[in-house]
C-alpha cells in the first residue's frame, strides 16, 4: 500500500526543479565553511542545491562529512551559512521567527537534555509551546514509550532517548519535520515502528526531510533520495531510479567449466535461455543467479565506496551552532 501510494507519487511531478513556490523547502548555491587561519578552512557545503515538494519524503544520503547535518541545521535556523539562498516553508530562516518556528519539527543528531521530567511530562511541556500540538500521551505510545512514559528522560537507554526526540520533533504537529539520522539506536523492531510512524505522518500530509545512513530506510521511506558528496548533490532520483538506468543494469552470473563469469545485460532473461540452451541435457547452468543493483549499490558506487572523507574526527573548535537547541525549542 505504501509502495504503491509511492509510485503514484512519482508521477506527479513533484521532485526537483518543480515550480519554488510550491516547495516547502528551496535551496540554492548554499555554502557552508568552517575553520579560521590558524587551523585552515574547511568547506563543509559547497554550491548545494535542493528542493523539498509540501508532502514529500526526501531523504539525504551521503558519507560521514558530506555536509548533511551541516545543510540541515541551517534549514532548520540552528547554523548561520556563508552564501546561498535558503526558504523553508517560504521564508529565510536567518530571520524567521517564532510563527515559523512552531510550523516546523526538528529531531537533531546529538540531543543532550539530562532533564528530571518524566517522558510525559517533557512531552507535554514542550507540547504547550505549540498553537496546535498533538495529544501528548498519543504522542508517547506512537514513538513505543508507554511503557517509560512515567520513568525520568535521563535513565533512558539511547534508542528509548531517540524515541523521547521523535516525540519532541513531531508533537508540535509540524508541517515539515526534519530527522538527522532518526534511527540511530534504534533496535530492528523500534525501527520498524517508526517507519509506519513516519509513514502516517506523511499521510497526514506532513513533509519530511530525513538524512539516514541506512540505505533500507531511504527505500522504505522516501519518494526522492539526494546523494551528498563533498557539500554537493551528485545525484538525485527516486530510489527506485536514481543512478539512472546504466547503474541499474541486472548482472547475470553462472559458472562454466569450473570459472565463475559474470555478464550485465539489461536483456537478462534472453542470456539466460541461450545459457539454458548451451547446457547439458538436464538443461542445468551451475551458480546461475541474476542480480538487479540495490540502492545500496547503486549508493556506493556514486560516492566511490568511500564512507568518510578522510578528514578526521569533527570538533567543536569553530562550533557557531546558533544556541544547540534542543528539539521544538526556539533557536537563541
Ligand atoms: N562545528 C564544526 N566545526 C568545524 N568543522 C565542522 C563542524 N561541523 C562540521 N564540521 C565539518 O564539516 C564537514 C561536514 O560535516 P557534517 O556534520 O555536516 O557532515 P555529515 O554529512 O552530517 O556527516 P555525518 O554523516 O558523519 O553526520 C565535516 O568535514 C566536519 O568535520
Amino acid at each position: 500500500m505504501q509502495n504503491s501510494r509511492r509510485d503514484s507519487r512519482q508521477g506527479s511531478g513533484r521532485s526537483s526543479g518543480q515550480p519554488s513556490e510550491t516547495a516547502a523547502v528551496r535551496v540554492r548555491g548554499l555554502r557552508k565553511r568552517y575553520g579560521a587561519p590558524r587551523t585552515g578552512y574547511k568547506d563543509a557545503v559547497a554550491g548545494l542545491d535542493l528542493d523539498v515538494a509540501h508532502g514529500e519524503i526526501v531523504a539525504v544520503l551521503g558519507p560521514n562529512g558530506a555536509g548533511k547535518t551541516t545543510t540541515v541545521e541551517i534549514l532548520e535556523g540552528f547554523r548561520d551559512r556563508d552564501g546561498g539562498e535558503v526558504a523553508v516553508l517560504g521564508e529565510d530562516p536567518r530571520r524567521a521567527g517564532r510563527g515559523w518556528r512552531a510550523r516546523i519539527g526538528v529531531v537533531m543528531q546529538d540531543s543532550r537534555d539530562m532533564s528530571e521530567l518524566t517522558v510525559l511530562e517533557k512531552v507535554r511541556a514542550t507540547a504547550a509551546a505549540y498553537p496546535d500540538p498533538r495529544d501528548a500521551e498519543e504522542v508517547v505510545a506512537a514513538v513505543g514509550l508507554e511503557q517509560k512514559a512515567r520513568a525520568r528522560t535521563r535513565g533512558l537507554s539511547g534508542g528509548q532517548r531517540r524515541r523521547l526526540d521523535v516525540a519532541l520533533g513531531i508533537v508540535g504537529r509540524p508541517e515539515l519535520l526534519f530527522l538527522d539520522e532518526p534511527t540511530t539506536g534504534f533496535d530492528p523492531q523500534a525501527r520498524r515502528s517508526f517507519w509506519d510512524l513516519v509513514t502516517s505522518l506523511r499521510d497526514d500530509g506532513t513533509t519530511i526531510l530525513l538524512t539516514t545512513h541506512y540505505l533500507d530506510e531511504a527505500a522504505q521511506l522516501a519518494d526522492r533520495v539526494v546523494v551528498v558528496r563533498d557539500g554537493v548533490v551528485v545525484a538525485e532520483g527516486t530510489p527506485g531510479t536514481l543512478g539512472g538506468p546504466e547503474a541499474r543494469t541486472p548482472v547475470v552470473t553462472w559458472e562454466q567449466d569450473g570459472v565463475r563469469r559474470s555478464e550485465r545485460t539489461d536483456r537478462p532473461t534472453a542470456l539466460v535461455a541461450r545459457l539454458i540452451a548451451a547446457a547439458g541435457p538436464d538443461g542445468e547452468v551451475p551458480g546461475l543467479t541474476v542480480t538487479r543493483p540495490t540502492l545500496e549499490d547503486v549508493y556506493l558506487s556514486l560516492i566511490g565506496e568511500s564512507e568518510d572523507d578522510g578528514t578526521g574526527p569533527r570538533t567543536d573548535q569553530d562550533d557557531d551552532t546558533a544556541g544547540g537547541a534542543p528539539a521544538g525549542t526556539e533557536a537563541a
